[in-house]
């Protein structure tokens, strides 16, 4: 397959926010102007600062005032507020920013008598939901095609809060419905794609009112996906996920001033990053693309001239290449990087809880670890790990919010049938990654050792089985000293004792000669 010569550019809530006229200046036009792209567009809903305070986060309030009958109209205000003010700071040409400004207005008003009958209901449904939050990437893409008209790089705004019809019917969001996405998006596009005149579209990241809601089918972070599904659509060249941060770092960079910046990365360790602490990208978004063998690259809105982390499999091939890079597979390129010693990055995820359930029968019956998951299923709790003995759970459970705190009270009182149970509160895991580190030993020995040599207690211990990731359970306070040190010994540049690892497929091949 040859270039195609599109690009699909993803903007993030905060980025849309706190640097709009740099994006449609360095980004946006160097890319078509400059390096002749051609490029559409996704953007989030806007935040000025944080994502709690953003327009989707607004949103989402003013659902749950209305399900519960009470007044929502202040959030609405505050959004609408962000908007206009937003539309007089930056686009300056008189009728695009009056029509901005009106536009925005009605999208807003349109929200309100959802909300209102909401609001007699007393029930917000899913689809109604969705509706409300479609607004928040409405608001953000009027106004960047707004700013993209004002700043001479001709725009057009793509709405696909309806692209799926409404008697569309799909238990789950499998490949069937991707494909279906991307067949509607191809059409959608398609009069963009056969313009003469390069215009660049721009997506709102919200697609369309899907089965169980978005936020169910697919959660918050859902604008990744759509452009995942767009760049297939386009068979883009590239899909470029512009950030605060200039790629994927071997750690959190807030909170190791040491950590490095990884060229690349695979998928498999990019949904573990993410899954574990580090919000690099949505899970879904991988799959998609890779299976088209587009490469994601994630980049800085502040630094749009740096390299950025490459998310891609080591061993496939990209789109118009006939062979995976060199070295192949069985000495990845990654195998020779010394700096990389065999882990790639390491990632914390606070709001830990452990429960421990010791079974009141001698040996684990049947059916003990049924009842258990039964239960936690019931109160849609999540497990991140779990160790087993005969007669003793462990488990590791996220719980971030008040809401799955209160489930998981409900929940405990319900496991407390099948034995004792005790809660440890305060916790985190630490979580070493690596698609490389199945071939080295002593990896997981130095992260343990570590973390004994700072003092800090090792609640539960757990390897993947897919070998890239080991973690461990932690008190929450030890979070950063645990980051911090492992990261020192297996990730640091600047790492001098690394002697207990043995790269064991060195020493084979070395055994072979
Ligand atoms: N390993 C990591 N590499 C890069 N960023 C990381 C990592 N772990 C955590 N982060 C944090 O993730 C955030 C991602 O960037 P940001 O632009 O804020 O995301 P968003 O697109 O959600 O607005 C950064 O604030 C960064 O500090
Ligand atoms: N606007 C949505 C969806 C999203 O994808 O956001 P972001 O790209 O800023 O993570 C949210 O806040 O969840």
């Amino acid at each position: 397959m040859l270039s195609s010569g599109w690009v699909v550019q993803k903007f993030g809530g905060t980025s849309v926010g706190k640097f709009p006229k740099g994006i449609v200046d360095h980004i946006i036009k160097f890319y078509t102007e400059e390096q002749q792209n051609d490029v559409a567009v996704v953007c989030s809903a806007r935040s000025s600062y944080t994502k709690s305070k953003g327009t989707t986060s607004r949103l989402l309030k003013c659902c749950d005032l209305a399900s519960q009958g009470e007044d929502f109209m202040e959030f609405i205000e505050e959004v609408r507020q962000d908007h206009v003010s937003n539309a007089e700071a930056n686009v300056e040409t008189p009728a695009l920013q009056t029509r901005l400004i009106s536009d925005s207005n009605k999208e807003l008003d349109l929200v309100v008598k959802y909300l209102e009958a909401s609001k007699v209901l007393g029930e917000v449904s899913p689809r109604t939901m969705d509706l409300v939050m479609a607004c928040g990437e409405k608001l953000s893409c009027l106004f960047i095609t707004a700013l993209c008209n004002d700043r001479g790089c001709k725009a057009q705004y793509i709405d696909l809060s309806h692209i799926v019809p409404s008697d569309y019917t799909t238990n789950n969001l499998d490949s069937s419905f991707y494909a279906f996405l991307v067949q509607a998006f191809k059409e959608k596009l398609q009069p963009i794609v056969q313009s003469k005149e390069r215009i660049v579209p721009i997506i709102t990241g919200f697609f369309g009112l899907v089965p169980m809601g978005l936020l169910n089918g697919v959660g918050r972070g859902y604008t990744d996906l759509c452009a995942a599904l767009i760049a297939v659509a386009l068979n883009s060249d590239e899909l470029q996920v512009w950030k605060e941060v200039d790629g994927i770092f071997t750690a959190d960079p807030r909170k190791v001033p040491h950590a490095r910046l990884l060229s690349s990365v695979t998928p498999e360790e990019a949904a573990e990053l993410t899954y574990y602490g580090s919000e690099v990208i949505h899970p879904f978004t991988m799959e998609q693309v890779i299976r088209a063998k587009i490469p994601i690259r994630i980049k800085n809105v502040q630094n749009p001239r740096g390299d950025g982390t490459i998310i891609y499999p080591d061993n496939q091939a990209k789109k118009g290449e006939s062979t995976p890079p060199h070295p192949p597979e069985a000495l990845s390129a990654s195998f020779f990087e010394t700096k990389r010693r065999g882990a790639t990055a390491i990632t914390t995820k606070s709001d830990i809880v452990v429960v421990n359930i010791h079974s009141n029968k001698k040996t684990l019956s049947h059916g003990f670890l049924a009842q258990i998951f039964t239960i936690l299923d019931r109160y849609k709790l999540v497990v991140d790990l779990i160790c087993t003995s005969e007669v003793h759970v462990s488990m590791a459970l996220p719980i971030p919010d008040p809401e799955s705190y209160k489930a998981l009270r409900q929940a405990v009182e319900k496991l407390k049938s099948l034995g004792t149970v005790d809660v440890t509160k305060k916790m985190a895991i630490v979580s070493l990654i690596g698609k490389q580190m199945k071939q080295f030993i002593g990896i997981a020995g130095t992260m343990f050792t570590t973390l004994a040599e700072n003092n800090i207690n090792i609640d539960m211990i757990s390897q993947g089985a897919n070998e890239i990731n080991i973690s461990a359970v932690i008190d929450e306070a030890d979070s950063i000293k645990a980051l911090q040190s492992i990261h020192s010994k297996l990730l640091d540049e600047r790492a001098q004792d690394f002697e207990h690892a043995v790269d064991e497929r060195l020493e084979q091949i070395k055994r072979l000669d």
